[in-house]
């Protein structure tokens, strides 16, 4: 894909995009050999790269995408928007269609230079992710949790901090019933004290992980843990903590276009104040954990004044068996 070209769409049409509420989404389609089949070009007003296989098209209603892509054979599709509605909309419809589950070459996302990043926990209705002892699984209902499988589905990695591999000692697979598929792990562990014997190292499991660390590291130990098929990245530096930008600029350049953080509190915190990410998914149980020391939803340092808090706005309340599953995206500059 010619990266400049989409850039200089995205630059093009970035006022529209922002401006308007029922912000517009973009349809790329890469097709096989240059051949468009079955479809009028200019139904969609579709414009072509000259030196790419790129056709794109401004799109404005989710019926005229359907009608679309029922009509091409074998595109790979991009659908591109500043509007996480339809990127939902969007992977909701691949999911749902069997031809494009198979083509497994659909990216649903926001153009950056990052993965489209979506925070998610499931907490106590006092905001607490764990009790005093770390007991933490689960807080949500049978029903929220299936939620969050669907949200594991629909990205291509998910990401924790290394306490919570520690603690909890996570699948981090995609249970739901019928076909799935898994996310490729992530983990933040500066100094690489992850358990060999940590499911999420598992040969049986199908995807791979990947370790961010830091620079000065066991080799033997990265030795033993690229053997069983999973990845190393070392950032060439020991700053702690591990730097999110670089982190997830490597990951986009590894083909990861959509992450799911799933805690704990440090990390939470760590993305939230960085401002690294699209949309989150606080899962909200009707029960009271108490205590000083159990971890809350976001720690780290915490802000230090409201003002430099960060102001979200409210979605979406979605009611999943006893709890509330609220969504919230951060607020844009200028918006009240
Ligand atoms: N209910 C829920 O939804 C969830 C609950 N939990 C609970 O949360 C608890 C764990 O949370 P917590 O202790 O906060 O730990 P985290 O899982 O957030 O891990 C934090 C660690 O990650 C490493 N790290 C590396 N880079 C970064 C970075 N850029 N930002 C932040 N951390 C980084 C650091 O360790 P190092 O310096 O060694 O690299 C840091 O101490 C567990 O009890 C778990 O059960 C967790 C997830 C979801
Ligand atoms: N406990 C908890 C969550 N915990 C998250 O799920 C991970 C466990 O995944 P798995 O081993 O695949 O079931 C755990 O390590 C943490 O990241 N999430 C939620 O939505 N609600 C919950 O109550």
């Amino acid at each position: 894909m010619n990266k400049e070209f989409i850039n200089s769409l995205f630059l093009r049409t970035k006022k529209q995009f922002i401006e308007r509420s029922d912000s517009p989404y973009f349809l790329i389609l890469e097709v096989d050999q240059g051949k468009l089949n079955y479809y009028k070009i200019n139904e969609l007003n579709l414009i072509q790269d000259r030196d790419t296989d790129l056709y794109v098209s401004f799109l404005y209603d989710n019926l005229k995408l359907n009608e679309c892509l029922k009509r091409l054979n074998k595109p790979r599709i991009y659908i591109m928007s500043s509007n996480v509605e339809i990127i939902d909309y969007a992977n909701q419809f691949f999911l749902d269609d069997p031809r494009f589950k198979e083509l497994n070459e659909v990216y649903c996302g926001l153009l950056k230079h990052r993965p489209y990043v979506t925070l998610s926990f499931g907490m106590s209705l006092d905001g607490k992710i764990a009790t005093r002892t770390g007991d933490s699984k689960y807080i949500s209902g049978q029903k929220s949790r299936t939620f969050v499988h669907q949200l594991r589905n629909s990205h291509d990695a998910i990401l924790v901090g290394i306490n919570t591999v520690m603690i909890d000692h996570p699948l981090l697979t995609t249970r739901l019933k019928g076909q799935s598929k898994d996310p490729i792990k992530v983990v933040l562990d500066s100094d690489l004290k992850i358990d060999l014997n940590e499911p999420i190292l598992s040969q049986l499991n199908h995807t791979k992980t990947i370790i961010f660390t830091s620079k000065s590291v066991d080799f033997d130990k990265v030795r033993k843990i690229t053997e069983k098929g999973h990845e190393v990245i070392s950032l060439d530096t020991d700053n702690k903590p591990l730097d999110l930008k670089r982190v997830l600029q490597i990951l986009k350049e590894k083909g990861i276009h959509s992450m799911l953080v799933e805690g704990g509190s440090t990390i939470h915190f760590s993305f939230i104040e960085s401002g690294l990410f699209d949309r989150l998914f606080s899962t909200i149980s009707p029960i009271i954990i108490g205590g000083m020391t159990a971890k809350s939803a976001v720690e780290g340092v915490g802000f230090e004044t409201l003002k430099e808090s960060c102001k979200l706005d409210f979605n979406k309340v979605i009611k999943r068996g006893s709890d509330y599953i609220i969504k919230a995206t951060p607020r844009k500059e200028g918006d009240i």
